[in-house]
């Protein structure tokens, strides 16, 4: 069984806007070479056909590289593939979804800024919470903002690791993790980048933040 309290590391989360015309798998692929230890395919398209090629060549890529695939909103697609989930406060049951996808998936749960949405996550079976977002984010501008303080608040209350999301970049990932956070979450400082090859090593430098901690 998957040890989920030790997850720890680089959350590459995939965008379908910067990762069109064939980046998809090259670039989640560099992600993963470079250390993500979970991917989070986030597609927010209604092409289920496209999404579950795409989510089935991905699961192919994490596995081959030891990651997870997560698979944002879709509890059924998770449940098709045998893979992780992230659900937000409009994404559905997390209760609901543990019980889809069975007591060892990853399944994650957005809590914004907010402990009480943390705690009831925990409840409902989540295996990480995430907060944020911490900073401007290109991704989602208008998310609930988060201080870096509440990660040490949620540090000191709850014992699953915790995931800090939104403008995370080198510079400010390290604040973040000295604060608590388990998991660094990133889109845009990770793939808006004109090659794979320049994902690969932001993945490797984003992954060694945490080497010594
Ligand atoms: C790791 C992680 N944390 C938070 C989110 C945001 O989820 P949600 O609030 O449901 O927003 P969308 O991503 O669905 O737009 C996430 N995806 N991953
Ligand atoms: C999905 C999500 N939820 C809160 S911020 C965010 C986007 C994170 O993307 P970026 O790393 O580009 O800010
Ligand atoms: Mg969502």
């Amino acid at each position: 069984m998957k040890d989920t309290t030790k997850l720890r590391g680089l959350y590459a989360i995939t965008d379908s806007k910067l990762l069109g015309e064939g980046r998809l798998l090259p670039y989640a692929e560099a992600a993963v070479k470079g250390g993500a230890r979970l991917l989070q395919y986030r597609d927010k398209s209604h092409d289920d056909a496209r999404r579950l090629r795409e989510a089935e060549a991905l699961r192919e890529i994490c596995d081959r590289h030891g990651a997870e695939l997560i698979i944002n909103d879709d509890a059924e697609l998770a449940a098709r593939l045998g893979v992780g989930l992230h659900l937000g406060q409009e994404d559905g049951s997390l209760s609901v979804a543990r019980a889809l996808l069975g007591r060892k998936a990853i399944i994650g749960g957005t809590c914004h800024a907010r402990l009480d949405l943390a705690e009831q996550a925990i409840r409902e079976g989540a295996s990480y919470i995430a907060f944020g977002r911490f900073f401007d984010s290109n991704t989602k501008p208008g998310a609930p903002a988060a201080t870096p303080y509440l990660l040490t608040e949620a540090r000191q209350r709850f014992n699953v690791p915790i995931a800090a999301i939104g403008g995370v970049t080198l510079d400010n990932a390290p604040g973040l993790i000295a604060q608590g956070a388990s998991l660094i979450a990133v889109v845009h400082a990770l793939f808006a980048a004109d090659m794979a090859s320049e994902v690969e090593r932001r993945a490797q430098a984003f992954s060694e933040l945490f080497a010594t901690k």
